[in-house]
């Protein structure tokens, strides 16, 4: 069988319409798309639940009109006329067939039903998954520094796929036993509407049970799943930093660490199960206590010929059936609980502001000059510790600035605020006259090229990961980039060339190599700004030499901002801006500042005796 699946490829659209407000909306945004498929769920469901309702009616027939006396109901005489005479096998034989097209209408609805719930719950949570994650790529950087990866996995895996179970498996018992209860309510009060008011009388009681101990499930499972995120960032953690806890020997440490978090899952699993196990002996008891009640009132009533052997029997069918949705709802408190902790979790994730958003009327700025000037910026990572204070600062396009100074002083901040990794808490940036929040973030990235001290690599070939700058970008051009960046004779040696899969777990390359390719990466986005965090930083002095060349190239015609300890590679720049403690110190051409005779000179006279890295002699 096939159906049209909806067009659900553009999460941005929906993205758009967060944050959701409550649960009940995101649950409605989610199943919207798949309205069509609700109504033939919906629909067979009720026919399952007809067909179910009126299986045990063949049994009444034959126990009351075929094997005893009784006459046939009103709506039945039919049968009478079609089958005359007293040939009482031919009843047994229509309740026989009526009740396979029961089953067999039973079944294609079933059928019907657990197709379409099993396609929505896996489109549901394809949808869930890509949204929580386009909005993820799209929080501000400030997000990540509060949140750990791991919990946010834990959500995009765990919390998922407990809602997939949820919309597959639950929700349609859910809906299949309350429309049982409600058919059979009205059937038993047709059979016998004293008994059923004692069914009734309990029914506030088990729910009453039920919603004392949902409350506790959910806390519980709130807990779980806490507990259960922590376990997969100490995890992620320590596989991540595989080589570093085998270089110092802390396997043990990592192991413990692990036991402990896994430990503490375990408690509040155990939590949830204490609760779990006391509900369902208490339903059970008063469901035995009720059902033990109709059959010795009812044995009395049939004795006295108030009630036929056929109805109680029903009844009693019904009695026993009416009570297992009614545990079965009770037994899917902790399943809810479960969806309700998951969706809880998924929205706290999809109802962060995005922090640095587009403002109204962003524009793309078009290809920029990449003119920079800083005006009184001050920026704080915490409200209470400043990194940086008033900070004026002219870049020129095409002009060369390096800046320097001690660790933590602030560079590389300065350089995340021209980006807009973050948004400065005082003052203002311009880029060619118009301040950077005018500019959609998007538009205003793409004008910027980076190169950082260690080059991350994506799992995929070296193609791919020289195009990751420029997705649109030619052969010839990746292959010319790689050429400029002095990478093309290293790739053209290894065993598939531009095709080698590098990364995690693919071809492991050197930090000069790697480097070269985050030049050539950078070279393909072909942005006015040019953005370098001490990439050579990590280099020996042979591959700094050659990472040295390639950048030179890329740095050609462009606005390049460098940071560096290392004072020499910095030296020639137009324009050498000293930080210290989150303010300008110093600024001006290394013949300046030499002659200044101040900061910079001091520690370019060192370094250039003692080979110490700046920020060593400075703090
Ligand atoms: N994401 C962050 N959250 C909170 N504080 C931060 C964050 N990033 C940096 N800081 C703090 O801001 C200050 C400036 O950091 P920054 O990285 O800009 O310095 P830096 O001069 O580039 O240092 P380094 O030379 O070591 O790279 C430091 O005190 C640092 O601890």
């Amino acid at each position: 069988m096939k159906f049209d699946v909806p067009n659900t490829d553009s999460p941005s659209e929906k993205v758009k319409a967060l944050p959701s407000k409550s649960l009940a909306k995101l649950v409605w945004m989610l199943v919207r798309p798949y309205k069509k498929w609700m109504v033939i769920i919906f629909t067979a469901m009720v026919l399952e639940t007809l067909m179910s309702l009126a299986t045990p009616w063949p049994l009444k027939i034959l126990i009351d009109n075929v094997i005893g006396h009784h006459k046939l109901p009103g709506w039945l005489s039919w049968m009478e006329r079609v089958f005359p005479g007293e040939n009482k096998m031919q009843f047994a034989a229509v309740a026989a067939v009526s009740l396979i097209v029961m089953a067999a209408i039973g079944a294609l609805a079933g059928y019907l039903n657990s197709y379409f719930t099993e396609s929505i719950a896996q489109y549901v949570s394809n949808d869930l998954r890509r949204r929580i994650y386009h909005h993820l790529q799209r929080l501000s950087l400030a997000y990540y520094d509060t949140h750990q990866t791991g919990k946010l996995l834990s959500v995009i895996t765990s919390d998922v796929s407990t809602i997939q179970d949820f919309a597959s498996a639950t929700m349609m018992s859910i809906t299949v036993d309350f429309l049982t209860i409600i058919g059979m309510l009205g059937i038993m009060f047709y059979l016998n509407a004293g008994f059923t008011l004692l069914a009734i009388c309990i029914t506030p009681f088990l729910l009453f049970f039920v919603s004392r101990f949902k409350k506790v499930m959910k806390k519980a499972t709130h807990e779980v799943r806490v507990d259960q995120s922590n376990m997969l960032t100490v995890m992620q953690q320590g596989l991540e930093s595989i080589r570093a806890v085998n270089a110092f020997g802390r396997q043990e440490l990592e192991e413990n660490k692990l036991k402990k978090v896994s430990m503490e899952t375990v408690g509040a699993a155990l939590k949830a199960r204490r609760v779990k196990s006391v509900l369902n002996p208490v339903i059970t008891l008063i469901v035995a206590a009720c059902t033990a009640m109709v059959l010795w009132q009812g044995t009395d009533l049939v004795l006295k010929g108030a009630m036929t052997v056929g109805s109680l029997t029903v009844f009693l069918w019904y009695m026993n059936k009416f009570f297992s949705p009614v545990q079965d709802l009770a037994k899917m408190t902790s399943t809810i609980a479960q969806a309700t902790v998951a969706l809880e979790r998924i929205q706290s994730i999809l109802d962060t502001e995005i922090l640095i958003a587009d403002l109204p009327g962003a524009e793309d700025p078009g290809r920029l000059t990449g003119d920079i000037v800083f005006e009184k910026v001050s920026f704080a990572y915490n409200s209470d510790e400043p990194v940086l204070k008033g900070i004026d600062l002219h870049i020129g396009s095409g002009q060369r600035v390096g800046i320097c100074g001690p660790t933590g002083s602030g560079k590389s901040t300065i350089l995340s605020l021209i980006a807009r990794f973050y948004d400065t808490t005082g003052g203002h940036v311009y880029i060619d006259g118009k301040d950077i929040t005018r500019f959609s973030i998007d538009g205003l990235r793409s004008q910027i090229a980076f190169v950082l001290q260690d080059t991350v690599l994506f799992y995929g070939t070296v193609r791919d990961n020289i195009a990751y700058g420029r997705p649109e970008a030619t052969e010839a051009e990746i292959i010319e980039a790689a050429k400029l960046a002095n990478a093309h004779e290293f790739i053209s040696h290894m065993p598939h060339g531009y095709d080698t899969v590098v990364g995690e777990r693919g071809v492991t390359l050197s930090g000069g190599q790697r480097q070269r390719i985050g030049i050539a990466r950078a070279v393909v986005r072909n942005s006015p700004i040019l953005v370098l965090d001490e990439p050579t930083a990590a280099l020996d002095t042979e591959a700094e030499k050659i990472v040295m060349e390639a950048l030179e190239q890329l740095m050609q015609g462009r606005t390049v901002i460098t940071i560096a300890h290392r004072l020499s590679t910095i030296a020639d720049s137009d324009k050498i801006v000293v930080l210290h403690d989150g303010v300008i110190a110093e600024e001006g051409t290394h013949d300046e500042l030499i002659e200044l005779g101040h900061i910079y000179a001091g520690l370019y006279n060192n370094q250039a005796s003692s080979k110490h890295p700046l920020h060593k002699i400075i703090s």
